[in-house]
């Protein structure tokens, strides 16, 4: 018996405080849940639904989700991979399934050496002392590659082991590189890529918790369309018109209005699902483009 079968109310495990936290919080709000939420309280109630928010380490998720004491959570999917290949090899129940992948979160793991330190590849590994806090993701890539090397488990401070003395290489997180550049670290190796994902427990069967699944699943997707999206305006010059529209990302069927009392210009409308980078809007300012608007979408529902 699961803890979750005294109570119909949706319990969703999410990370307290770290780089996942905000997104997470912005993504609940944006679905429509009201959120009752004190700073240091494990657990937040949702007003106008039956949902509440578990608020722990991002390490707990998975084993919360697996174990069945929350129904759904948000986890970067390294940390999930992690926990899973440990649960694998320690014979200890691992279902769950991958309900979306979300917008963030985005970042990678990756081997990193001294900025001076000589590598050829993975193989430059072998005999060498690897500091890091994903040993399992770890150690499966270098099975893969078949390279034997030391894995010291840490669980922070992981960029500054070589420095420290405490290992050749390290294994961590990367998203801008700023971490790794700060302590003389080189990336050399990408072992995985990572997004963070909503996940949910095997066998949910309450009908009052499948409920609000469904009514939450379609916001989620609703809300990640959106983010990804942009509408953007513009006054095209009518002889510049093609042109133009084949530099918009994504613009098959443009809006075309007309402009009150101008006509050598059009009014061109498109939800673009690219961002419009800056030499995009150069270009089209450069073919006679003008009030160049770029805005962000809120909800999206096709
Ligand atoms: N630099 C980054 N850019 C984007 N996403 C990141 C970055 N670093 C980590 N992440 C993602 O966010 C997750 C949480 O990272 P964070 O650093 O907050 O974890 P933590 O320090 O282990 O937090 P906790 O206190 O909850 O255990 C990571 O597991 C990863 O999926
Ligand atoms: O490539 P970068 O953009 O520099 O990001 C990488 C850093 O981000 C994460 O740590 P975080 O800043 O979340 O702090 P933590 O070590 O306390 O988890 C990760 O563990 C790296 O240290
Ligand atoms: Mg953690």
């Amino acid at each position: 018996m699961t803890f979750n079968q005294h109570s119909s109310r949706l319990r969703i495990a999410t990370q307290k405080s770290g780089r996942l936290s905000q997104e997470s919080q912005a993504l609940f709000t944006s679905c429509g849940l009201k959120i009752n939420l004190r700073e240091q309280r494990l657990i937040a109630h949702v007003e106008n639904m039956d949902i509440d928010i578990l608020r722990v380490r991002d390490d707990d998720i998975p084993g919360l989700v697996m174990d069945g004491v929350c129904d759904l959570g948000i986890v970067g999917e390294n940390v999930l991979e992690e926990e899973s290949l440990q649960r694998q090899l320690d014979n200890e129940p691992c279902d769950y399934d991958i309900l979306s992948r979300l917008s963030f979160g985005g970042c990678r793991l990756s081997i990193a050496v001294q900025q001076e330190a000589d590598y050829q590849g993975p193989t430059s590994l072998a005999g060498k002392t690897i500091a890091t806090t994903y040993p399992r993701l770890l150690n499966r890539y270098l099975k893969q590659q078949g390279v034997q090397a030391r894995i010291v488990n840490l669980k922070g401070s992981v960029e500054v082991a070589p420095r420290a003395g405490l290992a050749d290489a390290i294994c961590d997180l990367v998203s801008t590189g700023a971490t790794l550049e700060a302590n003389g670290l080189r990336e050399v190796e990408v072992i995985y890529r990572s997004k963070a994902v909503l996940i949910q427990r095997k066998n949910v069967s309450d009908a009052a918790q499948l409920k609000i699944i469904n009514t939450l699943m379609p916001r989620i997707s609703a809300v990640m369309q959106a983010n990804e999206s942009k509408y953007i305006m513009l006054h095209a010059p009518k002889a510049k018109l093609n042109e133009i529209i084949a530099l918009l990302p994504g613009a098959e069927n443009p809006t075309l209005l007309p402009l009150a009392g101008n006509d050598e210009q059009m009014a061109v409308h498109v939800v673009s699902s690219e961002t419009l980078f800056w030499e995009t809007m150069e270009q089209l300012k450069a073919l006679g483009a003008s009030s160049i608007l770029v805005l962000p979408i809120e909800k999206m529902m096709e």
